[in-house]
């Protein structure tokens, strides 16, 4: 899988998000300005292929919770869109506020969300490994989803279900046959992409973002078992509720953002 725990176990629940890297130019989150983004009609719809058979585990590495498929295989995959070439799915969690006013990482016009869906791929056309594609240029691409708060997601709940057994730090549970396709909007057509980076560190600026759109609705009692989840493992003895896993926005430094659609 791809998320190393050494890298993510260094992570602070620092809601400021660690410094960006020294002379990093393409860093993540940012503010997507609507009127800003150039249209591009190259753009292809994107194509994702994912088999709920590579599903493995969920677990908490105290930034986020992560669901984590087999990526040994091209069983999951994502083309289209901006990419030229094939990527596997190797994660996807969530970042979220605590309370529904803030959360997401990138916003849209200053428009936050109070949760932002990360699907996490690999180049598998070029690297072999995710550990390889991390730190090339374009190495990783990730789909990212605003969640905002209204009717129950049916499909979420079965991941919701499995949170109170990760509520501590570096908790695992198995978790199999989850669909990520069912967290996608209806609309996958319609979307911005950009050049930047991993929002946690190590920070490197690999990633095409591909931010839909389209929302998905999850419904408040959802969000707040997200809430209900522990920054620290059960040994401390203080215990921070995981809230605010957001880093705050970083400059455009003169990168354009293009839209698939007018
Ligand atoms: C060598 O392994 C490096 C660590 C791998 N990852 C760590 C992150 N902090 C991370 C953040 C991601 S985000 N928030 O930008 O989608 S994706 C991702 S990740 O690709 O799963
Ligand atoms: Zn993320």
């Amino acid at each position: 899988a791809c998320s190393s725990k050494y890298v993510l176990s260094q992570m602070h629940p620092m809601w400021q998000g660690p410094l960006a890297v020294p002379g990093g130019d393409r860093q993540s989150p940012i503010d997507i300005i609507v009127r800003k983004s150039v249209f591009d009609s190259a753009l292809k719809p994107l194509v994702t292929d994912y088999d709920p058979e590579t599903c493995q585990q969920i677990w908490n590495n105290g930034y986020s919770f992560l669901v984590e498929y087999d990526d040994t295989t091209d069983k999951s995959t994502l083309k289209g869109g901006p990419l030229q070439d094939q990527f596997r799915l190797c994660q996807f969690h969530f970042h979220w506020g605590e309370s529904n006013a803030w959360g997401s990482e990138h916003t849209v016009d200053r428009r936050l969300f109070p949760a932002e869906l990360h699907l996490v791929h690999w180049n598998s056309d070029k690297y072999s490994l995710f550990e390889e594609a991390v730190i090339e240029d374009n190495g990783l691409a990730v789909i990212g989803v605003f969640l905002k708060v209204g009717k129950r997601h049916e499909g979420l709940q079965k991941l919701v279900d499995a949170l109170p057994a990760i509520r501590h730090k570096d908790s695992v549970v198995e978790f199999n046959k989850f669909d990520p396709a069912c967290l996608l909007p209806t609309n996958t057509d319609n979307y911005w992409t950009y050049h930047g980076s991993l929002t946690t560190p190590p920070l490197t600026e690999a990633v095409t973002w591909i931010v839909m759109k389209q929302h998905i609705e999850v419904s408040h009692d959802q969000l707040a078992v997200f809430r209900s989840l522990l920054f620290t493992s059960a040994e401390e003895e203080v215990q921070k509720s995981m809230v605010n896993n957001f880093r705050v926005q970083q400059p455009l430094c003169g990168r354009t953002v293009r839209s698939s659609f007018t």
